[in-house]
């Protein structure tokens, strides 16, 4: 290690070394493996790998979306035509005919699995709580009925104000069996923040629970929620469910309690209401940190196909395999693992910090579970490998066989430490899309080689490709994500956007008919891709083109930074790259730190990236599901004024950018 905690002697790997090749047994076992068996039976065609799958299913993408809907068994009616309008992306409409209900399918393995675990739930510094597939049916039946007494029925708003619990699996599942809208967020959300949310969409039935667990606090939410129905008067019927032990039985009329509703239902059986394939499922809301946050509605059909892709066939995910994903259902990551009840998997819910009562909590349950897969974001594999948690070296991981990281862009750095600090032999998927999609644009898949660096590839079935400002398609250079044809999971539009003006303006504006991301990327030789972060946050000074995830990258790798964030500060007619970083308890911004950090820039990217000012700030602001917010820092640092402060995890981190007298002069 040199002064600044960079290991001189490791190993410099190209960008793009070879980190991981799956087996031929792995390949020959994999879902993956067997949908290309039966595509080719059935289409008469001789495929034998991802490229060609891929090409395929973008040539003949009517053919490729009813092959896996095939494939995977969903229950319901196909119908034809398959795709109205297949040639325009911004307006084709995919199984017009076709129905099916949403939670039917996800419990569809219920009766052969009866006994066997559906969910398994931690919570921070607590016991574990099993929820076999009987009882989860019996659950659901339950609420479902209670909700059907009051009315609730096919396009009904109902919301959750929930914590990653059990009952938050129930819950969408009995309100989505009656073709009725989910709805949720996380109760770390302040009141203002929820209100900006439900009351935009107008639930008529809320859930949620006395509060929460988080590093080692207990934070009562009854009053909250109160403040909550009080402010939305849509909400008809109101839902407790007791969780840490706080509840008060609140006076309103039209209140129920989770337990007290289960026992009178107790006798309820399943019933499911058959839906169209573009009825409403989910509304989704964006982060709001560039004004009103956004509801994006989501269909049924549409997300249980896609996730069943992604699952199945891009994640390998099969019938009784231990799921694991560290979200909250405030992020569309929640959405994305309840679906794998679909493929037959047991969920894997966490409820609280992932470093309390230690930094090894998670692999801890991923041994005793025997977890498949492990989601997570890149953030969190970046706490852990500063934190010098090496699983590798401790925990028997043989169960796992993929590795997810979203929500940032996983540095090649940290393709390193998860081969060499968690598991060598693992599929380590970097996967990327978002709420706008409720699902990703790239991702894994368990036939094709790992490169350092490198999303795996793109999604089956779309046409993701990187466009210039003028709408040419790039290859080997960096530019803007974009898919370039329809695909089921289209977001149905935005609620309350009668005329679909707003989420036209959102996605189909910038490139006629071309679905824009808003991602900064580039596409590998290996038919992989690499993010540089987020379009609106590119610094651009003196015109050239810079990915924040670039300056992350390398300023990451330093011992006595925690955190950062980087800004193009507007100035003398230019753009200048502004660096904040939190350090390490005890470090301190001394001038051969920074000079360290530039130089190590300078020489890994260019002169052009080497920021002109570096300085040190106590916290980084980040949105409640952990993203940095460069855009609100920029406008600190402007003067302007930040949209939509709720949306941040710790907003009183933004006074440490305030007027700061360094970037004065
Ligand atoms: C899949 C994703 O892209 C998740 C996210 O970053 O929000």
């Amino acid at each position: 290690m040199n002064d600044h905690g960079i290991d001189k002697d490791k190993v410099m790997r190209p960008q793009n070394a070879l980190l991981w090749q799956p087996s031929p047994a792995r390949i020959k076992q994999s879902l993956l493996h067997d949908f290309i068996q039966q595509v080719n039976r059935r289409f008469e065609l001789h495929l034998t790998d991802y490229a060609g799958l891929h090409a395929w299913s973008v040539q003949d993408s009517p053919a490729f979306w009813s092959s896996l809907w095939d494939f995977a068994g969903v229950i319901g009616e196909q119908g034809e035509p398959l795709v109205v309008e297949p040639n325009s992306a911004e307006r084709a409409i995919w199984f017009p005919q076709a129905r099916l209900n949403f939670a039917e399918n996800l419990l569809a393995h219920g009766q052969a699995f009866a006994d066997r675990d559906a969910l398994l739930f931690q919570a921070e510094g607590q016991g574990h709580r099993a929820l076999s597939w009987r009882q989860l049916g019996e659950q659901v039946a339950a609420v479902s009925r209670f909700l059907r007494e009051q009315g609730i029925g096919p396009g009904d708003v109902v919301a959750g104000y929930l914590p990653n619990l059990p009952e938050t699996v129930v819950a969408m599942l009995a309100t989505t069996s009656l073709g009725a809208v989910w709805t949720s967020t996380s109760p770390d959300f302040g009141v203002d923040s929820v209100v900006d949310r439900f009351g935009q969409t107008r639930p008529r039935v809320l859930f949620s629970a006395d509060g929460y667990r988080y590093n080692g606090k207990l934070h009562d939410t009854s009053q909250k929620a109160r403040d909550i129905v009080a402010a939305i008067d849509s909400i008809e019927y109101w839902v407790q469910i007791p969780y840490i032990g706080q509840h008060r039985l609140s006076e309103r009329e039209r209140v129920r309690l989770w337990p007290e509703l289960l026992a009178r239902y107790r006798d309820a059986r399943l019933a499911f209401t058959p839906m169209p394939f573009n009825a409403p499922l989910y509304i989704l809301y964006s982060s709001g940190t560039t004004g009103q946050p956004k509801c994006i509605v989501h269909s049924a059909g549409g997300i249980l196909l896609n996730h069943l892709k992604e699952h199945r066939l891009h994640s390998d995910i099969r019938p009784g395999d231990k799921v694991f994903y560290f979200t909250t259902c405030g992020w569309m990551m929640w959405n994305w693992l309840a679906s794998a009840l679909a493929s037959g998997a047991t969920l894997l819910l966490y409820e609280g910090s992932p470093f309390v009562p230690g930094a090894a909590v998670l692999w801890d349950w991923a041994v005793e579970a025997g977890m498949t897969l492990f989601g997570t974001s890149a953030k969190y594999l970046e706490a852990l490998e500063k934190q010098h948690v090496r699983p590798a070296d401790s925990h028997d991981l043989s169960a796992l066989r993929t590795l997810c990281s979203t929500g940032s862009t996983l540095a090649p750095e940290q393709f390193d430490y998860v081969y060499q600090g968690i598991k060598g032999d693992l599929q380590l998927a970097s996967i990327a899309g978002g709420t706008d999609i409720c699902g990703c644009f790239v991702l894994g898949n368990p036939i094709s080689p790992v490169y350092r660096g490198e999303c795996q590839c793109i999604g089956l079935g779309l046409d993701v490709q990187v466009f210039d400002d003028q709408g040419s398609s790039l290859r080997g250079e960096r530019g803007e994500l974009v898919c370039c044809n329809s695909f089921p999971n289209r977001p149905l539009g935005f609620w309350n956007d009668a005329d679909g003006r707003r989420y036209h303006d959102a996605y189909w504006a910038t490139y006629p008919d071309v679905w824009h991301h808003g991602d900064f990327v580039e596409l590998s030789p290996q038919g992989g891709m690499l993010f540089y972060g987020r379009s609106d946050t590119v610094l651009n000074p003196g015109g050239v083109r810079i990915g924040t995830a670039e300056i992350y990258r390398q300023v990451n790798q330093f011992e006595a930074i925690l955190d950062s964030v980087v800004i193009g500060q507007h100035w003398q007619q230019d753009v200048r790259v502004v660096l904040f970083v939190k350090l390490a308890e005890g470090a301190e911004l001394t001038p051969g730190l920074e000079a360290a950090i530039r130089q190590r820039i300078r020489s890994r990217c260019t002169p052009r990236h080497v920021p002109a000012k570096i300085l040190a700030v106590n916290d980084v602001p980040r949105t409640k599901s952990g993203k940095i917010v460069e855009l609100a820092v920029r406008n600190v640092v402007h003067g302007e004024p930040v949209k939509n402060i709720g949306a941040l995890a710790n907003p009183e981190t933004l006074e440490y950018f305030k007027e700061r007298p360094e970037l004065a002069s």
